[in-house]
């Protein structure tokens, strides 16, 4: 995290939302949905492959060789080459009029994948902010069987776990009593995300999907207090993870067991220095387990705040926003981690605040070494 980002740059840079999900969770029915309606217009969707977009031809105006063109002015197009090429590709077609003037782009991943690198180069390829920036992360979960793949792949808890909305579908399958599990399971994963229940007859209203990030490219406004939501990681602190598994014998691996999602707060304003050296270790010795990252800090070089968010062991380049939320001004940093407490990378932020040498700044290190890492 290096240089600090203008916020003025947003305005002029085109929004991107990521769905993910796991295999057959239904995000290109979702897609579909949302190509219909009127609030996703001018929406470019690109997907790994051409033949899986499964865009009802209906809706189909006009096809080139890995660009469909559809009515209302959304453009779906495959990736060739990889998403970067692809990306840039979209908007010098944009630019010369080959394709339709999109306002927006929606990347589907691969039902298997993890998200995390797709997200990586969305946040941090330096080329791709000059055009783009990441306005989201939206994760299908099958309510049928979601309880069932939260149990057996990480990469489903991963993609919970890195999500703005969660979109629970097929819920007109599932059972009352295990879709209400499947949400409380989600709720202490990610108790910032909004969860939306959807159905293929239903989908969801497009405008529930808009408007996610700390920036609304739509009005251009900032809403950063929706988007980190830290009050919900505070109420989430006060139910233990383990009481929803005490009703079942298994023994099986439960991925999404070991997910800690909590908010450090600080109401002094913070050196810079400390703040960076405090990431920098944390992603070093555990960046792997830090699922996401978002924060608003109060720093002692700027009256403003500076934003930052990572995936990771990716973080994009911290911005600086031209105000508060609220007052007075508090640094807040909501974590999703993969079995590293709260109170580790609390003790880490006060032992480097008050740190003078570097044998006394590798405490930090030294604590976060000592906890339990293997699952
Ligand atoms: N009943 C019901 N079926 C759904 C719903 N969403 C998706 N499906 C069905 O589930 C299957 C998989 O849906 P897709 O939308 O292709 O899922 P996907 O996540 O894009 O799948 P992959 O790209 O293979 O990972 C299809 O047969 C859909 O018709 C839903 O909300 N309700």
């Amino acid at each position: 995290m290096a240089e600090l980002l203008e916020f003025n740059a947003y305005s002029q840079r085109i929004p991107l939302m990521v769905i993910t999900g796991f295999l057959g969770s239904g995000k290109t029915t979702l897609i579909n949905h949302l190509l219909r309606q009127t609030a996703l217009q001018d929406t470019a969707v690109i997907v790994n492959e051409f033949g899986e977009i499964g865009v009802d031809h209906l809706l189909v105006q006009a096809a080139t060789e890995d660009v469909v063109v559809i009515d209302g002015g959304c453009v779906c197009c495959t990736i060739r080459g990889d998403l970067l090429e692809t990306l840039v590709r979209l908007f010098e077609q944009r630019c010369t009029g080959i394709i339709p003037i999109f306002k927006r782009v929606i990347i589907e991943t691969t039902g298997l994948a993890d998200p995390a690198p797709v997200i990586h180069t969305l946040l941090r390829d330096q080329q791709l902010n000059r055009y783009f920036y990441l306005a989201g992360v939206i994760t299908t979960v099958d309510a049928l069987y979601g309880l069932e793949q939260l149990d057996q792949h990480y990469e489903t808890v991963k993609q919970a776990a890195m999500a703005d909305r969660l979109v629970l579908t097929k819920v007109a399958l599932s059972h009352s009593l295990s879709l209400q599990q499947l949400q409380q399971r989600l709720q202490q994963l990610n108790p910032a995300a909004v969860q939306l229940l959807s159905d293929e007859k239903i989908g969801v209203k497009a405008e529930e999907l808009l408007n996610i990030g700390f920036y609304h490219s739509e009005d251009k406004s900032i809403d950063v207090g929706q988007w980190l939501q830290a009050e919900s990681y505070a109420e989430n602190g006060i139910v233990p993870l383990d009481n929803l598994y005490k009703k079942t014998e298994s023994t099986e691996i439960r991925h999404d067991r070991y997910i800690r999602s909590f908010c450090i707060e600080r109401t002094q304003p913070l050196s810079w220095k400390v703040l960076n050296r405090w990431f920098q270790q944390l992603v070093a010795l555990r960046g792997r387990d830090l699922l996401r990252v978002k924060g608003l800090v109060y720093t002692e070089e700027t009256p403003l705040p500076i934003l930052v968010q990572g995936v990771q062991h990716v973080f994009q380049s911290p911005t600086t926003l031209p105000a508060w939320p609220k007052q007075p001004p508090v640094s807040q940093i909501v974590f999703i981690t993969r079995n590293i407490e709260q109170h580790i990378v609390d003790q880490m932020l006060d032992i480097l605040t008050h740190s003078r040498t570097p044998q006394e700044m590798c405490q930090a290190a030294l604590i976060l070494l000592g906890c339990q890492r293997t699952i």
